[in-house]
């Protein structure tokens, strides 16, 4: 059932669970372009099933989740792991952060009654998912981008592989 989330702050309920290779944070990717190929299967919980109507014709979606995995931080500098100095926060993908969502572009594989199968998954398994959303070039790329620090990085996003430093 949908939570209330009428009064005091906001509450997400979970909507289903994201199962992937990487039971650990030790040694896996940091984004799905380092994840290419993994297979990941997305399980909706099944009152929510009739959601993933259409969204076979879509390449790509969004997955938004729950870092389980890392407590929520109110700490607004981080060191991620493509550069070895303390970056603003919110100029990072730091798994550690006030509210601990995370979102990952993948691609869509099938989709069967409440499952739904992706490659180049990034995330830990056992991951709480909290929506999905199609990928839409027309919504999504703007024409002119720039990533900041992240353009001079020291590391490849691609090779760079995970720690535990946002348990
Ligand atoms: C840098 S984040 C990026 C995730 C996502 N693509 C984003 O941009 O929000 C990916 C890292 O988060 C960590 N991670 C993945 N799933 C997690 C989970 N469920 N709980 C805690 N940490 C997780 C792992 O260290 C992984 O390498």
């Amino acid at each position: 059932m949908a939570p209330d989330n009428s009064e005091n702050g906001i509450e997400y309920e979970p909507i289903g669970v994201i199962h992937t290779p990487y039971d650990s944070l030790e040694g896996m990717p940091i984004q799905p372009t380092g994840a290419r190929g993994t297979r990941g299967t997305v399980v909706l919980d099944e009152e929510y099933a009739d959601g993933l109507a259409d969204l076979e014709g879509f390449s790509h979606c969004y997955l938004l989740y729950h870092f389980h995995g890392s407590d929520g931080d109110a700490r607004t500098t981080v060191e991620p792991f493509l550069n070895a100095s303390e970056r603003g926060l919110f100029s990072t993908r730091a798994p550690r952060r006030p509210n601990a969502i995370g979102l990952s572009v993948v691609r869509i594989e099938s989709v069967d009654g409440s499952t739904l199968k992706v490659r180049d998954v990034d995330v830990l398994d056992g991951t709480p998912l909290l929506d999905i959303k199609p990928f839409v070039p027309a919504f999504d790329v703007p024409s002119e981008v720039e990533a900041g620090w992240i353009d001079e990085a020291d590391e490849d996003p691609e090779r760079r592989r995970s720690d535990d430093r946002f348990l």
